[in-house]
């Protein structure tokens, strides 16, 4: 699914109006009645009790109009609250006299801002994708006195005061919502932590817009729902055997941080590699074995951490990071590995794909350097902090954003910058959040888990970089979530993360 700017998104209205021969008027119809059919879903009559629509001037508050007809056809009760303008946008107006005189509507002054019950039903209709400069004066103020009212708040398509696609002065008012209701797109707000008190939860309904339009339109923003991996996962063959599925070599682990390396390899197996060997530390060698029967087991002639690169030619994917350490002569095995990820592999004439996380990637930080010998589309799986060691600190999310397509493209490398909505970029500029995952994945081992799903897919001779990247993300995400389906989130752990890995794929 694409990602569009809010000026995009107008396009968008425009281009499914001439499409399909809509009137503007329509086309805010379907807006509302997408609004109320999940407003409606949501509560009924007598647990919304009395509630108050804020209205602005434009379009998103001509959608409040009409959802406000609707709502009090369906039953509901509810007084209208119109925020002064010296202009109501056309549709707002066409809105307005369809409204019938049994809803009170009370125009908002400074004096008289509404009265607002705590756990009352607000809904939200004061700007929405047209906002265009953040919000002071009274809109401010009645923003302001929303959010101390602690009511339960649902904004229509974008909470009032946020900006679609771009970052808002810090300290600008913007309503706090506990829902938002959108129409057509995700918008790329909703996908930032630092926005999460505005947003809530959020929803995106489908109101018919243009396809064509979207499929025309470009941007380097993208959301992987359960569409966009569908059927990637190449089938397993009747015929096939371990070495049809590729034979990955792990690097990982050091003394007192063995489970990494055990998560790893459980969910590089479970992801359906042919063959697993993982290079390991002396002092993991019993637990390894132990716990990862399936697993091959090499270990390094140091007892606490790797200091030897295994021989490269058998493999067609490599690993390297979870629990490894930042000894220096960890550092030297990475480096020998990343001048040997140099040279295309003889069998193949590809380059040996890696997989670069954790402590590997603290290392790549301390030596940055050795960034300009990262082969072409290396998968680097850097949480926010980790990111940040390889370039600089961010000012906000949407510079992180910044400074990672800019790494991403420099370095025409794969990055996997984890969070709730875990976002990939690619060496060609795009960003893909991932849908899937849950606040229950926010415990130590996740991550490892992360590497071993992407390690499995890497050696699959059949998915390219993109793809398996794009899809490990993705399965790991859902496998947590169908976890916390049995464990709730807070009793979730990594390891059941990696025994949900299986059923995950099965999906896709
Ligand atoms: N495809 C869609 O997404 C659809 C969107 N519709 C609705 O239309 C909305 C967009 O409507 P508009 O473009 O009219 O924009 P808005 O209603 O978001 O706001 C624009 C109005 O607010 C004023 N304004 C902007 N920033 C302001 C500020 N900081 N202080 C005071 N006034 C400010 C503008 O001058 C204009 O009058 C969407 O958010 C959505 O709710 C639907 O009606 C139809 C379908
Ligand atoms: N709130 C959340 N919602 C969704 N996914 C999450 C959330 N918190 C963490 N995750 C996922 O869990 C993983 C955590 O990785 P990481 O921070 O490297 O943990 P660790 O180093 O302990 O393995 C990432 O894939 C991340 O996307
Ligand atoms: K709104």
């Amino acid at each position: 699914m694409k990602i569009l700017t809010a000026a995009q998104t107008r396009q968008l209205d425009q281009a499914t109006m001439q499409e399909q021969g809509l009137l503007s008027t329509e086309l805010m119809e379907r807006a509302a009645t997408a609004f109320v059919q999940w407003f409606t879903g949501r509560f009924t009559p007598t647990e919304a009790g009395e509630i108050l629509l804020l209205c602005g001037p434009g379009n998103n508050g001509g959608d409040g109009l009409s959802a406000a007809r609707l709502l009090q056809r369906a039953g509901y009760r509810l007084r209208v609250a119109l925020l002064p303008a010296d202009k109501q946008s056309a549709d707002w107006q066409h809105n307005r006299r369809l409204l019938p005189n049994s809803v009170a509507v009370a125009g908002i002054e400074p004096g008289r801002l509404p009265k607002i019950a705590v756990d009352s039903l607000v809904i939200d209709a004061l700007f929405g994708t047209g906002l265009s400069r953040p919000l002071t004066g009274l809109a401010a103020k009645v923003v302001q006195h929303l959010n101390q009212a602690r009511a339960r708040v649902i904004a229509i398509d974008l909470p009032s005061g946020l900006f679609a696609d771009a970052p808002q002065p810090a300290n600008s008012a913007v309503v706090q919502a506990q829902h938002t209701v959108s129409f057509g797109l995700p918008k790329l707000a909703f996908l930032l932590p630092q926005n999460a008190a505005f947003v809530g939860e959020w929803e995106v309904k489908d109101i018919g817009l243009s396809e064509a339009f979207i499929a025309a339109t470009a941007t380097p923003w993208h959301y992987t729902d359960a569409a966009a991996v569908a059927g990637q996962l190449p089938p397993r063959p009747k015929f096939s055997h371990k070495g049809t599925f590729g034979h990955a070599l792990l690097l990982a682990g050091s003394r007192g941080k063995m489970g990494a390396a055990v998560l790893t390899a459980g969910a590089c197996l479970r992801g359906g590699v042919g063959l697993l060997t993982a290079h390991i530390p002396g002092c993991g060698y019993d637990i390894f074995q132990i716990s990862q029967p399936e697993a091959m087991c090499l270990t390094d002639k140091q007892a606490d951490f790797i200091s030897e690169l295994p021989e490269l030619q058998p493999y067609q994917a490599v690993g390297i990071g979870p629990g490894l350490s930042q000894d220096p002569a960890s550092l030297a095995v990475l480096r020998q590995l990343l001048k040997a990820a140099a040279q295309p592999l003889k069998k193949t004439g590809h380059l040996l794909p890696l997989i670069i996380d954790a402590d590997a990637l603290n290392l790549l930080s301390s030596h940055r350097a050795l960034l300009k010998q990262l082969p072409e589309n290396a998968i680097l799986t850097p949480h926010p902090k980790e990111f940040e060691r390889l370039t600089e600190p961010a000012r906000d999310d949407y510079h992180r954003l910044e400074l990672l397509r800019e790494f991403a493209t420099q370095h025409r490398c794969l990055v996997v910058l984890k969070g709730a909505y875990t976002c990939l970029a690619t060496p060609d500029g795009a960003l893909h959040f991932n849908s899937t995952g849950n606040a229950g994945m926010a415990t130590g081992g996740s991550g490892d888990v992360l590497t071993g799903v992407l390690l499995a897919l890497r050696a699959h001779a059949q998915l390219p970089a993109f793809e398996a990247a794009r899809l490990g993300v993705y399965a790991h995400g859902r496998a947590g979530d169908l976890a916390a389906a049995q464990t709730g989130q807070a009793g979730l752990v990594a390891g059941d993360i990696v025994r949900h890995i299986g059923p995950a794929l099965a999906e896709v």
